[in-house]
């Protein structure tokens, strides 16, 4: 369905911020790509969305795609319903009877007429993401949907996601949380500085730590590390808990939690 190859990307002539991913989306699946911010996945979903270019490497395959980025642009004039319609028609939609169920369905707070630069930013996201799923996407590429979107909405996004790959189409989004990849994804990567690894299906531990000192990322067995207000939440492989907690007591930190995580 799509398929990277080596894809690298700078911007300028700064330093790469993706490095040789490769990646390949199968007909029916939903890809969850986890990673901190400023990983580079947002990157990754504008090369695959075709907004942005690779600057190496190489991307086949020609999905129809509906793309909800990390920032929906919404400081228009138009009210919801105009903008769809307006989006409907360029991607040669011919039947428009779509979008108001998509708005009521998701409760657009103001209606389908309020102007789009008066609306949250939830709420924009939520004509964000009516604009990637009318047109019945091959690929929907949605960019940290359920931060994004108000709570209300987590259970709509997640009806539209299993719609989605009902239909046989594909599904790719990111999060930075591991338990929201994992609830909605069936197959989980990792971008870590701009590298993408497949999640393997071993079991892990998820550690909570609050306090300590040093950071974690790169840790033997620590397959990724989540900073979240004071604490730090740790998804770590099974070989290495006991190795990961030693090193947190000596650095000061506080064990919260410890418990099995079911990738
Ligand atoms: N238009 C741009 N010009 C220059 N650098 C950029 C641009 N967009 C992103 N970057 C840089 O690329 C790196 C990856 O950013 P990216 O937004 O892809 O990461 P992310 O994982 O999606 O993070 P976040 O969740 O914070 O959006 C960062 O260092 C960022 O500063």
């Amino acid at each position: 369905m799509i398929r990277l190859a080596g894809v690298g990307k700078r911007y300028g002539r700064g330093d790469f911020v993706l490095h040789d991913v490769d990646l390949t989306v199968e007909p029916g699946h939903v890809v969850g790509i986890l990673g901190s911010n400023g990983s580079g996945k947002s990157t990754l979903l504008r090369i695959m969305a075709g907004v942005s270019h690779a600057t190496t490497g190489t991307l086949t395959g020609t999905p129809r795609i509906g793309y909800l980025p990390d920032r929906f642009p919404a400081g228009q004039r138009m009210g919801a319903r105009a903008y769809l319609r307006h989006m409907a028609r360029i991607h040669g939609l011919a039947d428009l009877s779509v979008i108001d169920p998509l708005l009521e369905r998701l409760a657009l707070v103001g209606g389908p007429t309020a102007p789009l630069r008066t609306l949250s930013k939830g709420n924009a996201q939520k004509v964000g993401l009516a604009q990637a799923v009318m047109v019945r996407p091959d690929l929907l590429i949605l960019d940290e949907p359920w931060s994004g979107l108000d709570v209300g909405t987590h259970a709509i996004l997640g009806e539209l996601v299993a719609e989605t790959r009902a239909r046989g189409a594909s599904v790719v989004f990111t999060d930075h949380r591991p338990q929201v990849v994992h609830d909605h994804a069936d197959v989980v990567h990792l971008m870590n500085e701009g590298r993408l690894t497949a999640e393997s299906a071993e079991p892990t531990t998820r550690i909570v730590l609050r306090g300590g000192g040093s950071g974690w990322a790169g840790e033997p067995g620590v397959r990724h590390a989540v900073v979240e207000g004071t604490q730090v939440v740790l998804t770590v492989e099974i070989a290495a808990v006991d190795a990961v907690l030693v090193r947190a007591l000596k650095d000061g930190w506080s064990v919260r939690e410890v418990a099995p995580c079911s990738p």
